[in-house]
């Protein structure tokens, strides 16, 4: 049965039609990142200290224990290491399990780089680089997280002392959520309303001492603690995610990150020349790296459930022969294989967005903030769509592998309770959506103006065209070209928003009509950001690809995530007029046929991301195949196998069964 098994991953590793190798350099993105990344992935699945089989049995307390040793082993490999940035931030992404340094370097270094003058910038990046301070970032709070502007903690200016006031005025003010606030963090940057000379000013960061240096206890006026225990075993609950009650503590002035706004020696509130969201910076910073990540949870739930599917078999047989691999199922193939394409497309959007982000922080540096609406809608809307549809895929996934889905050795119950929250955190999903729906909507109005739309936006340009367009698609082959799909998506995108637009202003205000239709507007800005993957996609593809084959694979993949997204959406597609009956039929008879294309490259295409049995977690992925020893074994290891006869059998088990035998004498 083993040996079955490990053949049949071989066998399907054999009908490759490229060249996995060239393909691994182009999900990484670069042959530098490649081989940086498969380093760092090694070393971590080598180093015993980093095991994580165990996690889903632990008690919290162990659980978060074993955390912090963790922790502290990843700062020693790197400082052991003499790891660069690059290296570091790959090798903690590979330990796989959250913790406080995720929120010190993803968070809080970011905050203080984005929102602190040089000076801030000089006096607490190498602390923190030391990790000699460790920090967090407190924004949301009991009461509020998704209305930034309703967030109630205060920083009172007090002018005899030159200091701020920290303070938490209500039960519903207590920053609540932060990771790595509720036990570990020394520092914060925690978010509040600047009060001056008796006057609000809007909310900025502060950077406030939580714990003392020399023996951790809360310093005075803070009382600080851990939310409690989250959704999943193991899972987040890795975390420390906290709350803290501020009563009335002094901070000096300048803990106050100024880049944007300054508070004088008198109290007087300078404000830079800049949009004043610039202080919500870091969230868009963290929503760029959030769509990364997504390509890589969703790739890992993808590789568990392709490889499996290739292991299991059911029915087909004559005769107790051998039967069909589930992967050969044509319902398989359709829960599948979007997914697998979907991760690619993450992956292209995700660099593009990476590149998008760099060229913004550019142009902020030189005082051209034209293209930050753009980048915070991108960055919003990307992360919604993303994270929305990995969350669910992952659960699809797990569903795609049967009973054995559902085990925790399988992997996917633990990566879904430890992703699932992405779709809220950062920015809840729908409220980020309607972000873009802002964005979109004014960019409509504009054009009716006569402005010209940019960036991601500039096919509204084409506006009659849009609106009056008919698909030309008379063939499932018509739905292999990129100018066919690509019209498709876009003149849907564009009548729901212009849909949206015409509605809104037939109520009395934008407001009311911008509240009354908000469903059909979260519908236009998912439209509009699938837009933006598919033309990325599409981009990425009529590029030069070295790789035998490479680009042919890549090619199908990408018509897979359009046409699936046509089906998926086929109601707006039509009710749009955008495509009529027939012609979605034609695009579904054509996806058909690129499942048929996908299957014997399935496994290959998820070996290509180059995941080590350690990062994957699954006895379903395992590279080598050898499903059943291994469910086998991790079943054997379980704590209630420890003993034959279960502890609690002489207390509830032997009573029950006497009192049956009594009963059955009766
Ligand atoms: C590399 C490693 C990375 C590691 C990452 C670790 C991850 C660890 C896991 C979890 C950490 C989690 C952390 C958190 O969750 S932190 C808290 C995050 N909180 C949120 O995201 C709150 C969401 N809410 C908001 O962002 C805002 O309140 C809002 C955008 C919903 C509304 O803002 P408000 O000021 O009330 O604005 P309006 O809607 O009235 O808009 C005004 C105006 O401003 C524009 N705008 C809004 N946001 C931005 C922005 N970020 N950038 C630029 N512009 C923005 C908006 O478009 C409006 O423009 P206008 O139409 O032209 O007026
Ligand atoms: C695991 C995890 C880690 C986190 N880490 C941090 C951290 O490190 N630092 C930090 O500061 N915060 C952190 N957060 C908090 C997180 O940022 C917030 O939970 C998030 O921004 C959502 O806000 P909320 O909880 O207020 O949701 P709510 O806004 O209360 O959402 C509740 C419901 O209301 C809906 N809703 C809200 N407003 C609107 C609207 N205008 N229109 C339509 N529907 C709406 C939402 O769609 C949602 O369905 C974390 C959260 C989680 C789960």
């Amino acid at each position: 049965m083993v040996v079955a098994s490990v053949d049949n991953l071989a066998d399907e590793r054999s009908k490759a039609q490229f060249d996995v190798g060239a393909m691994k350099i182009v999900w990484a993105g670069s042959k530098h990142v490649f081989d940086v990344t498969d380093r760092m992935a090694r070393i971590v699945a080598s180093d015993p200290e980093f095991r994580k089989d165990n996690r889903t049995t632990l008690g919290r307390k162990e659980l978060f224990k074993n955390t912090l040793r963790k922790m502290a082993h990843v700062v020693k490999r790197a400082n052991e290491l003499r790891l660069t940035e690059e290296e570091a931030s790959k090798l903690r992404f590979f330990v796989d399990e959250p913790g406080y340094l995720d929120l010190h370097w993803g968070m809080f270094v970011p905050a203080i780089k984005g929102q602190g003058t040089e000076e801030q910038q000089e006096k607490w990046l190498p602390l923190a680089s030391r990790m000699e301070i460790i920090g967090c970032y407190a924004q949301t709070e009991l009461g509020h997280g998704s209305n930034v502007q309703g967030l109630e903690t205060t920083a009172t200016f007090d002018p005899k002392t030159d200091e701020f006031i920290i303070h938490s005025p209500s039960l519903t003010s207590y920053k609540w959520w932060p990771g790595g606030l509720g036990k570990v963090s020394t520092h914060v940057v925690v978010y509040a309303r600047l009060v001056s000379g008796g006057q609000e000013h809007g909310i900025y960061g502060f950077i406030v001492q939580l714990r003392s240096l020399d023996d951790h206890t809360p310093l005075p006026g803070i009382i600080i603690g851990d939310i409690g225990t989250k959704f999943g075993s193991g899972a987040y609950n890795t975390m420390d995610n906290g709350f803290v009650c501020f009563n009335r503590v002094r901070i000096p002035r300048n803990h106050m990150l100024m880049r944007f706004c300054q508070v004088t020696r008198e109290g007087n509130v300078c404000l830079s020349d800049v949009p004043k969201q610039m202080v919500y910076g870091t969230m868009v910073y963290v929503r760029q790296t959030i769509v990364s990540d997504a390509s890589w949870a969703l790739s890992r739930a993808v590789c568990i459930a392709v490889r499996y599917s290739a292991i299991r078999r059911q029915f087909g047989s004559q005769d107790r022969g051998i039967e069909t691999q589930v992967l050969d199922y044509k319902t398989q193939q359709s829960r599948l294989f979007p997914l697998l394409a979907s991760a690619y497309a993450f992956r292209f959007v995700g660099e593009w967005l990476k590149w998008l982000y760099a060229d913004v922080t550019e142009r902020l540096q030189a005082n051209d903030f034209s293209t930050l609406p753009e980048a915070h809608a991108c960055t919003a809307g990307l992360k919604s769509l993303t994270t929305s549809v990995t969350a669910d895929a992952i659960e699809e996934c797990r569903k795609l592998c049967g009973g054995h889905g559902y085990l925790c050795s399988s992997g996917l119950p633990e990566l879904f309770a430890v992703y699932v929250p992405a779709c809220t955190y950062e920015g809840d999903n729908v409220v980020l959506l309607l972000q873009v729906a802002r964005f979109l909507v004014k960019t409509v109005s504009r054009l009716a103006a006569g402005k010209k739309p940019v960036g991601t936006t500039t096919y509204m340009g084409n506006a009659e065209h849009l609106m009056q367009c008919k698909s030309s698609a008379s063939s499932p082959e018509d739905w292999l070209k990129p100018s066919v799909v690509l019209e498709a998506f876009e003149a849907r995108a564009f009548r729901l928003a212009v849909a949206c637009a015409r509605d809104i202003s037939k109520f009395s205000t934008p407001e009311a009509g911008f509240a009354e239709l908000s469903i059909d507007l979260v519908e236009a800005a998912i439209a509009h950001c699938e837009v933006i993957v598919v033309s990325r996609f599409i981009e990425k593809v009529q590029q030069d690809i070295p790789g035998d084959g490479v680009k042919e694979q890549l090619q199908i993949l990408c018509f897979i995530y359009a046409l699936h997204l046509i089906h998926k959406h086929s109601g707006e597609f039509l009710s749009t007029g955008c495509i009529t009956p027939e012609q979605a039929t034609l695009a579904n008879e054509q996806l058909r046929t690129l499942y048929g294309q996908v299957r014997p490259n399935a496994v290959s295409l998820v070996d290509a991301f180059n995941y080590t049995d350690h990062y994957l977690g699954s006895a379903l992925g395992r590279y080598d195949g050898n499903v059943y020893a291994t469910l086998y074994a991790q079943a054997l290891r379980d704590p209630l196998n420890d003993t034959v006869v279960p502890d609690g059998y002489e207390e509830f088990i032997r009573p029950v069964l006497k009192q049956t035998m009594r009963l059955s004498r009766l």
